[in-house]
């Protein structure tokens, strides 16, 4: 069976530095996998790059799932909630890549998008500007509108920065029933003691792959020792990447 995503030699530079060097591998379809790594091993951009929203330099990304079928939610520092929206009207943007600007908000729809709100804990809250909300509550709205989404492939960016205690436990539970339901879900994320209660795959970058696989396997003190000593800046001198040079 094709993997949900297949990624080929993938090499991603920003200015000729590659923020991402000649990686390989497969994310299965229903597999639910953490990507760690220090700040800056290039996770961020792994994400964009299965999207399409990042440049590739050389080898391929192959994703075999429908694009209307992927839900991402960047880092919240990437999103504008400036704009005035309600947090029901945030919720049915969850419907847009599906049916379409014009596509309109049925009866049925408009339930669905409450029951999100109110398997996020975020009941009463419909009429509230997305703007006057804390950064926990944005968070519960955003996988709410995922819910709505019916994604099979969902993408999250650090879904748990400043983000409490208990709205990450119940932001987990949401999770984990995504994985019961055989959707493929790849997360970046920072608390490896997390990764390791709750993620049965990990992905581990220091913009080369250290390790990809069973997270018991690939967050060891060896490998996590390895990412860790990744050089923290690029250097400006280094000669331009070469495909096919060795990893
Ligand atoms: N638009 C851009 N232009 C230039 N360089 C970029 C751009 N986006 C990212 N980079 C650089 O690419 C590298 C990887 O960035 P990326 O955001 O993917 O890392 P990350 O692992 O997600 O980091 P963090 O844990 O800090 O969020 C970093 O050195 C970063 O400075």
């Amino acid at each position: 069976m094709n993997p949900a995503i297949a990624l080929h030699d993938l090499t991603v530079a920003y200015r000729r530095h590659p923020a991402l060097h000649h990686i390989s591998g497969r994310f299965e379809h229903g597999t639910l996998t953490a990507v760690v790594g220090p700040n800056g091993a290039g996770k961020s951009t792994l994400l964009k790059s299965l999207l399409g929203l990042v440049r590739i330099d050389s080898g391929e990304v192959e994703v075999n799932v429908a694009r209307k079928r992927i839900a991402y939610l960047p880092q919240q520092a990437e999103i504008d909630r400036s704009f005035p929206i309600s947090v029901l009207d945030c919720v049915f943007l969850g419907y847009w890549q599906k049916q379409g600007v014009f596509g309109g908000i049925s009866q049925a729809m408009a339930a669905r998008a409450r029951d999100a709100l109110l398997a996020v804990g975020l009941h009463g809250f419909e009429g509230r500007a997305v703007g006057s909300l804390s950064a926990g509550q944005f968070q519960r709205v955003l996988f709410a509108r995922i819910l709505v989404q019916d994604a099979e492939l969902i993408l999250l960016d650090e879904p748990f920065n400043a983000v409490d205690a208990k709205t990450t436990e119940d932001l987990l539970a949401i999770i984990h029933a995504w994985h019961v339901q055989q959707r493929t879900v790849i997360a970046v994320l920072h608390d490896h003691e997390q990764v390791r209660r709750h993620f049965p795959q990990a992905l581990l970058l220091a913009r080369r792959l250290v390790a990809w696989g069973d997270t018991a396997q690939v967050l060891t003190e060896s490998h996590l020792h390895q990412a860790k000593h990744m050089p923290e800046a690029t250097d400006p001198h280094a000669a331009p990447c070469q495909a096919k040079e060795a990893v």
